[in-house]
């Protein structure tokens, strides 16, 4: 795969070309465009994985450059540099499509990582029908539901907390059914400007407004006989909703400016962390399009209740981390599994990768230990795993949580193995498997 490009749109000479050189470093390559006319130009054929631009150019600002290319091409992960002064107009923008903004000076390190995590995202060969979505108890229900979803072509709503897998699970459903070779279209409903969201969703012809140049296909349209990943469908608008409704109804739309309907095809699976049944009873969420998409409906767990996964993904991410950077291999310390099975994971398997990804990164001797996991201190990810400095739980329960967690550890420091966990847990094999079926850990 060819290294991510990065569409830099600045006029300033000394901060373009040290921005330049650094992105260039850590492996992107750049395009720099140092005016509006030069960014115009160049954005048409050049699919930019981001955008990064100066908001005041000469000829222009990068809000104009930005409104066009979204209008004709559909959205660009786009990061505004701007001036103090600025921030009103970059929040603005951010509300009308744009990523982020990051007030000048800013810190490299932070943009980059904020790159990597942009690319990460929008790379889907890390995930798929191949990735074991866990192997815990409470992923169990959730792998058969999604298995069973994957053979029929019913919508499917994906609830859970941000960072739990839903997407994963959505890619999931779609590879391994069989739509797996036409196109999986993940739309992020909350990321969608209000007044593009009708040509994004439905494409447009040419003329259909001021400024559309072309004809455009939408991501109904793109979606073609795959699926159509609708993700925080509860911050969808109202009137968006009512037009996915008919479509649903009708499985028609229409492009904007058309006469004719075109079918639709895709298969719809949506996702959300807010409560859509609170919503559709204030009336934030319209009743008869929640009936439509909850129709087969799974709760993703959130990374703290399936402690059994942490050690299975931390080495997962580990290795990929390390051919990524081109280092040998890692090897983890237990003291990391541990230090990670008592967090508490608010950003879960999110929040695993990027710490795992850092840790790779920054840490030394191709070992990763807790440290390196929580830099900002073991102590700190276990008082939020706690819950504070609140004394929860009898000494029983507690002598439980540690046995089962040290249990958990040593078979994933022994890849699996119950006879090399007992001797290293100084217990016979009996007694390790009573504790494994006693806490439902799975050999
Ligand atoms: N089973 C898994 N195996 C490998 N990576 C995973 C797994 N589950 C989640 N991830 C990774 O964790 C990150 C978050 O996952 P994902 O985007 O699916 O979460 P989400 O619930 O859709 O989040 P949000 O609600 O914020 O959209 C992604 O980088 C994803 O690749």
């Amino acid at each position: 795969m060819s290294a991510p490009l990065i569409l830099m749109v600045e006029d300033d000479a000394t901060l373009g070309t040290s921005l330049q050189q650094r992105l260039e470093l850590e492996g992107f390559r750049v395009r720099w465009a140092r005016s509006a006319r030069e960014a115009r130009a160049a954005l048409p054929g050049a699919h930019p994985a981001i955008i990064l631009s100066d908001i005041r150019l000469p000829d222009g600002d990068g809000e104009a450059v930005m409104r066009s290319h979204f209008a004709n091409f559909g959205l660009v992960p786009t990061i505004f540099m701007t001036a103090y002064g600025d921030i009103e107009q970059a929040v603005r923008l951010v509300r009308d499509g744009a990523l982020d903004y990051v007030t000048k000076p800013f810190d490299l390190d932070q943009l980059v990582d904020r790159f990597r995590d942009i690319v990460r995202r929008a790379t889907p060969q890390a995930i798929g029908a191949g990735t074991p979505l866990g192997r815990s108890a409470a992923m169990q229900p959730v792998v058969e539901t999604l298995s069973r979803a994957a053979r029929v072509a019913l919508p499917v709503l994906l609830l859970g907390e941000t960072g739990s897998g839903k997407e994963v699970a959505a890619r999931h459903v779609h590879d391994s059914g069989p739509r797996s070779s036409a196109p999986f279209v993940p739309v992020n409903c909350g990321a969608m400007p209000a007044e593009l969201a009708d040509s994004m969703l439905f494409g447009h012809e040419r003329g259909a407004f001021t400024g559309a140049a072309g004809t455009h296909r939408g991501l109904l349209e793109e979606a073609g006989e795959g699926t159509l990943f609708l993700d925080e469908i509860g911050d969808l608008p109202l009137p968006l909703q009512v037009k996915l409704l008919r479509v649903l109804e009708t499985r028609a739309f229409r492009r904007l400016g058309a006469a004719e309907e075109r079918g639709f095809h895709a298969r719809l699976i949506c996702a959300t962390n807010r409560d859509l049944e609170s919503m559709v009873a204030e009336g934030a969420f319209r009743e008869d399009l929640w009936f439509r998409i909850n129709v087969i409906t799974c709760k993703l767990p959130p990374l703290r209740e399936r402690p059994e996964d942490i050690a299975d993904l931390m080495a997962s991410f580990a290795e990929a981390a390390a051919k990524e950077n081109g280092f040998p291999g890692v090897s983890i310390e237990p003291s990391a599994i541990e230090a990670a099975l008592a967090h508490a994971w608010p950003g879960n398997v999110r929040e695993l990768l990027n710490r795992v990804q850092r840790a790779v990164a920054l840490g030394a001797n191709g070992t990763l230990t807790a440290a390196d996991l929580f830099p900002d201190g073991v102590d700190a990810g276990r008082r939020q795993a706690s819950g504070g400095d609140d004394i929860d739980g009898s000494l029983s329960d507690i002598r439980e949580a540690a046995e089962r967690r040290h249990i958990v550890a040593a078979l994933a420091k022994t890849g699996g193995s119950t006879k090399d966990a007992a001797d290293l847990l100084q217990v016979s094999r009996t007694t390790l498997w009573e504790k494994m079926r006693r806490y439902g850990i799975d050999g």
